[in-house]
């Protein structure tokens, strides 16, 4: 009999079914009811996972087996917080089983800090796993990124991870920022005088920078502008991917994710086939990434399904940041002026011969240090939206040490996650308000302690540390500068704006369908009606 039946029976079978015979039960409905429970104790006790003391104090959940699973499924990236909240002590770290498995939960920074950085924890499995489930790659695709050593450092997926670092930095990120931003001014540049009405300002964002970061990526033979279809089937594959994480039935259980998927993966296949990538406008990481899986024996038909992977990571976060941030601005007038009267001097305008024309030309590259309000808003809405679950995979036993100097073991095999939003949310850290926009929270760096930068992790770290953005802080820099000084957003109402809860998958929260911007109008203001822009980096 196990310790769970005996605390629940403490008479034991006989006692049990005594209790259950005073209800009125006839004896076969007692020994049935007798019987499940003995097998749930069973099934609980022998199925629950092995923990050994060193680890992680284990929180069980309400519901045995699946209970932190439901939990995940009800409150998606707000369950670590809401089991944090729910412990009596303060706890470093806890081991959630899971089924017969488990996953660690941090919620230490520093802990989580000295996690990101080790070498023994590494994102690479994890995102394999993932590439494999969510873009549905063969199995002999799998067997080619893995290499024969199954040794993650050494495989085509280590290699190509190590690789693209360098093609994102230097030449190759001004190449691609030039790129973006050459279809963002192009766009500014055809408003005529009647400015531009837009139903949903972030159904247009979407459209206006996924068109330009795909600029970025592909250059001019860009497969995402040739077919505007693409940019619909991009997000409704990326709304509806997180079925495709179980990697069962995807056709079945994922449908609208799956025929999304397909479709874009059909026009980048063909792309990737006639080697489109080696052309000179296109992006350095999108050629490292293409020639390291040739090196490697990757089959070439299966280019382009893997390469959806890049698509979907330059996207994803970048575009609902920027409609984070432009929403955040753009409710506060007085900040708008305020933004402009900062960046108005960094736009140099110019005549040109034979030109009616004059030409607003703006140095991306200044915008970092001359224009500190603008990045602060930049970064405050990042603050707010990015609610990232982070996560690495343990390679090999691994001890860490939590900021009250106590050890921690972690086991080879498991997952440990952590929750961004709640550092990123944390009144703690960041003051009574945490949950309000601050214009000037990342300005004023006398108050900037460590706590808050410590807690500030949108772009990940260590090794994983995101590469792209520095490509994403120039698209959305560049556009919001440029909107700032020479146009007018009118009609942005906050019933209209909304933040929303991101799902498990997504690091950055996207509005509600109710609340996505709603109508506004764009339109050249006064005294700039006669201008064309130009980025320069
Ligand atoms: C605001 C926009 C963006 C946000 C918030 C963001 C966020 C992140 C985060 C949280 C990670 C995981 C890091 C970790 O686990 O330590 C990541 C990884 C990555 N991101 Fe981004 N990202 C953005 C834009 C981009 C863009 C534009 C690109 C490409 C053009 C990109 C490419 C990647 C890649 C390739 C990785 C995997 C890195 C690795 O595993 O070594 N990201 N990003």
């Amino acid at each position: 009999m196990t310790a769970e039946f005996s605390r629940m029976w403490p008479d034991g079978l006989e006692g049990a079914l005594g209790q259950l015979r005073v209800a009125n039960l006839t004896t076969a409905q007692c020994i049935g009811i007798t019987t499940v429970v003995l097998l749930v104790s069973l099934l609980y006790r022998y199925a629950s996972p092995q923990i050994d003391p060193r680890e992680p104090p284990a929180v069980k959940p309400g519901i045995p087996l699946v209970g932190h699973i439901v939990g995940l499924v009800r409150h998606g990236v707000d369950y670590f917080e809401a089991l944090r909240k729910s412990q009596r002590n303060p706890v470093a770290a806890a081991t959630l089983p899971m089924l017969n498995g488990k996953v660690y939960v941090l919620w230490d920074t520093p802990m989580i800090h000295s996690a990101i950085r080790h070498k023994n924890l590494t994102f690479d499995v994890l995102g394999m796993e993932f590439a494999q489930r969510v873009f549905g790659l063969t199995d002999v695709a799998m067997a080619k990124l893995w290499g024969p050593d199954h040794d993650i450092e050494t495989s085509a997926a280590g290699v190509m991870m190590q690789r693209i670092k360098a093609a994102m930095q230097g030449q190759y990120l001004h190449r691609m920022n030039v790129t973006a931003l050459d279809y963002i001014a192009d766009q500014l540049n055809d408003m005529d005088s009647a400015g531009l009405k837009i139903e949903n300002l972030y159904q247009w964002l979407l459209y206006f920078m996924t068109t330009a970061t795909s600029e970025g990526l592909y250059g001019k033979d860009n497969p995402i502008r040739q077919d505007p279809s693409l940019v619909d089937a991009l997000w409704e594959f990326e709304g509806n991917m997180q079925p495709l994480f179980l990697g069962i039935m995807p056709k079945l259980i994922a449908r609208k994710a799956y025929v999304n998927r397909e479709k874009v993966i059909s026009a980048l296949i063909p792309w990737y086939m006639s080697r489109k990538d080696q052309a000179p406008d296109t992006a350095e990481v999108l050629k490292v990434r293409a020639n390291t899986a040739r090196e490697f024996g990757f089959p070439e038909e299966e280019i382009g399904r893997l390469e959806m992977a890049l698509l979907f990571v330059a996207t994803t976060n970048t575009i609902p940041t920027l409609y984070w941030f432009v929403t955040n601005v753009w409710l506060r007038p007085d900040l708008v002026e305020e933004i402009r009267r900062e960046t108005l001097p960094l736009v140099k305008l110019s005549s040109r011969e034979g030109e009616q024309r004059r030409l607003a030309t703006l140095d991306i590259s200044q915008l970092e240090g001359s224009a500190p309000l603008l990045v602060s808003c930049y970064r405050e809405s990042i603050r707010l939206g990015n609610q990232s679950i982070g996560t690495r995979r343990v390679v090999h036993d691994t001890m860490l040490t939590d900021s009250a100097g106590n050890q921690h073991l972690f086991k080879a095999g498991v997952d440990v996650m952590w929750s961004v939003k709640a550092m990123h949310h944390s009144g703690d850290v960041w003051g009574q308000d945490p949950l309000e926009f601050d214009p000037k929270r990342f300005k004023e760096q006398d108050k900037f302690d460590r706590a808050k930068k410590q807690s500030y992790l949108p772009f990940g770290g260590g090794k994983h540390l995101c590469p792209g953005r520095n490509f994403a802080f120039a698209e959305n820099l560049g556009f919001v500068a440029a909107l700032v000084v020479g146009f007018a957003l009118q009609g942005l109402d906050e019933e209209n704006v909304r933040l929303g809860i991101a799902t498990i998958g997504e690091a950055v929260a996207k509005p509600p369908t109710d609340a996505r911007g709603g109508a506004v109008v764009i339109k050249r203001r006064q005294g700039w009606e006669d201008v064309d822009w130009k980025f320069t980096c």
